[in-house]
């Protein structure tokens, strides 16, 4: 049986969007079915799947899954899609409150094609290690309600290829990690590359840039409220750690394309 499904993006990356709001379509979404509908050959092709089921107050919940099929508690690019895809296709209001593993995120439009992210309170959680290339990385270990390693480089030809997963310490991280790589541009700008647990390379991280962020402010000793410009290889993030302890994001989210298939 054919069942429709959307294609959407935030700095190129990408999602399979499924509508499923009573949750009889898709029933638990198992991880081969994630991995075939991800698949860029075969399938429709993503960094991963955003599902839509209501939930049981009635707010839409964003059943996120990493490429490889495993779960993941939130997606930052993926929540701006999944928000301008309930506008624009379900009728929803803007702001709308989306409902996360990682508890509820707030999407309000920032202009045309723009919409903003109230990510939450980031979690800064100590110092860690990663290695990749044979060379080990002091890491930042930050929550963004999913995990991040956030590595500052003078180059992010540092990070190699990033075809493997980069090294991390399995007792700070016993349910993996996300990796990212941050290279400083100028006053309150980086530039980014990620390793995205469940996706490998993506060509952008909404969480990691969070996380990236909040470190570079923390390693300037930026004062809250400043609002730091984050490049990743798809496009631009802004982001703004807020005096009330809240990250906001703001950056592009697309839908490509809606269709159906029986995967
Ligand atoms: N691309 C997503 C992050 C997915 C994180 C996922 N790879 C994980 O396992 O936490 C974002 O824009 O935040």
């Amino acid at each position: 049986m054919s069942y429709r499904f959307l294609k959407g993006h935030g700095t190129e990356n990408d999602f399979v969007i499924l509508p499923d709001p009573d949750g009889t379509v898709h029933g638990d979404l198992p991880a081969e079915r994630v991995r075939a509908l991800c698949d860029r050959r075969a399938g429709i092709g993503g960094d991963g799947v955003l599902r839509a089921v209501r939930d049981e107050d009635g707010r839409w919940f964003m059943d996120y899954r990493n490429s490889d099929g495993s779960v993941s508690e939130m997606c930052g690019n993926g929540v701006r899609v999944f928000a301008r895809y309930l506008h624009e296709h379900e009728g929803a209001d803007l702001p709308i409150e989306v409902a996360t593993r990682a508890g509820i995120k707030t999407v309000t439009r920032a202009g045309d094609g723009l919409f903003t992210v109230d990510m939450g309170s980031p979690e800064v959680l100590g110092d860690t290690k990663v290695t990749v290339d044979g060379a080990t990385h002091e890491a930042r270990h930050v929550s963004m309600g999913n995990p991040h390693a956030v590595t500052f480089v003078d180059d992010l030809a540092e990070a190699g290829t990033l075809l493997e997963e980069p090294g991390y310490d399995p007792a700070v991280y016993p349910a993996g990690v996300n990796v990212e790589f941050v290279r400083r541009v100028g006053e309150h700008h980086v530039e980014m590359r990620v390793h995205e647990r469940g996706s490998g390379e993506t060509r952008s991280c909404g969480t990691g840039a969070c996380a990236v962020m909040v470190a570079a402010a923390l390693a300037d000793d930026a004062p809250r409220g400043t609002t730091y410009t984050v490049d990743v290889p798809g496009g631009t993030l802004r982001i703004e750690w807020t005096e009330g302890d809240r990250v906001l994001m703001t950056g592009p989210a697309v839908i490509v394309a809606e269709g159906r298939s029986d995967l």
